[in-house]
């Protein structure tokens, strides 16, 4: 898998998304949906982007898209350098877990986990030691202000400090590019503030993209994609 350095971490280049009606999330309606309609696109390191629009608009088709978890209909999707369409299910799966974290709006931790374990998963795949898993877990948890809650499970944390937890976990490899769909969506203003200062600080040396329909939200971005019916507005 041959990577290339570009200047900036993601690149899409006139993206098109769309679902067959056969193979959709609705069943065999025979219809397509164009999700996304020639969309561009460059997230900057050192950098947080906001993904903006209505409901349908097609923000969290961009980012599963920029988070290689799909491929595009059309046009070229480049993470350092590599177009990842170009790569099998299984290379872009390896790609993935090495370059990108992910942040869910329901945090999706495992409950029978404790905060440390849930951290060091990911870290499971990657083949480091137990040890090694041990020690970056506990570095991350007290890096988003969680020091003292590393035996806590899912159930006996708040929203906010589960958020946290997810946010830990994505950073696990030292990803380029962190993702986030409504980081902040089931929290209230305070605790997604707290969120939000741990997701603007990680973005110091990788890049961060936040989905959001939140006003307060979109304004700790540096900038915002606007989408309508799949376009780019702005
Ligand atoms: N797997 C799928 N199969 C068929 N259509 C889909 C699929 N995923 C998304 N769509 C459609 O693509 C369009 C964009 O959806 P998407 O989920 O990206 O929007 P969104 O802006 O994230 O919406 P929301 O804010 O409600 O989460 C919608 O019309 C949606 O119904």
């Amino acid at each position: 898998m041959a990577t290339q350095h570009s200047s900036a971490p993601v690149v899409c280049s006139d993206v098109t998304r769309r679902y067959d009606g056969s193979t959709g999330r609705f069943g065999t309606s025979g219809t397509t949906v164009t999700a996304l309609d020639n969309v561009s696109c460059e997230i900057t390191h050192g950098s947080v982007v906001g993904v903006a629009g209505p409901s349908g608009s097609g923000k969290s088709t961009l980012l599963h898209l920029l988070a290689g978890l799909d491929t595009p209909t059309a046009g070229d999707i480049q993470i350092y350098g590599t177009s990842i369409q170009t790569l099998s299910s299984r290379e872009r799966t390896a790609f993935r877990r090495s370059h990108i974290g992910m942040v869910f709006q329901r945090f999706h931790l495992l409950p029978a986990l404790t905060a440390v374990e849930n951290v060091a998963l990911p870290l499971v795949q990657a083949g480091d030691s137990r040890r090694k898993r041990r020690d970056r877990a506990t570095e991350l948890l007290d890096a988003v202000g969680l020091d003292g809650r590393h035996k806590h499970r899912p159930g006996s944390l708040s929203g906010g400090e589960q958020q946290r937890v997810a946010i830990a976990r994505a950073l696990a490899a030292d990803p380029a590019v962190v993702i986030a769909d409504e980081p902040t969506g089931e929290l209230d203003r305070e605790t997604g503030k707290q969120v939000l200062d741990v997701l603007t600080d990680i973005a110091t040396d990788r890049a961060v993209v936040i989905a959001s329909h939140d006003e307060y939200t979109l304004s700790r971005t540096d900038r915002v994609i606007k989408l309508r019916d799949g376009r780019r507005e702005t």
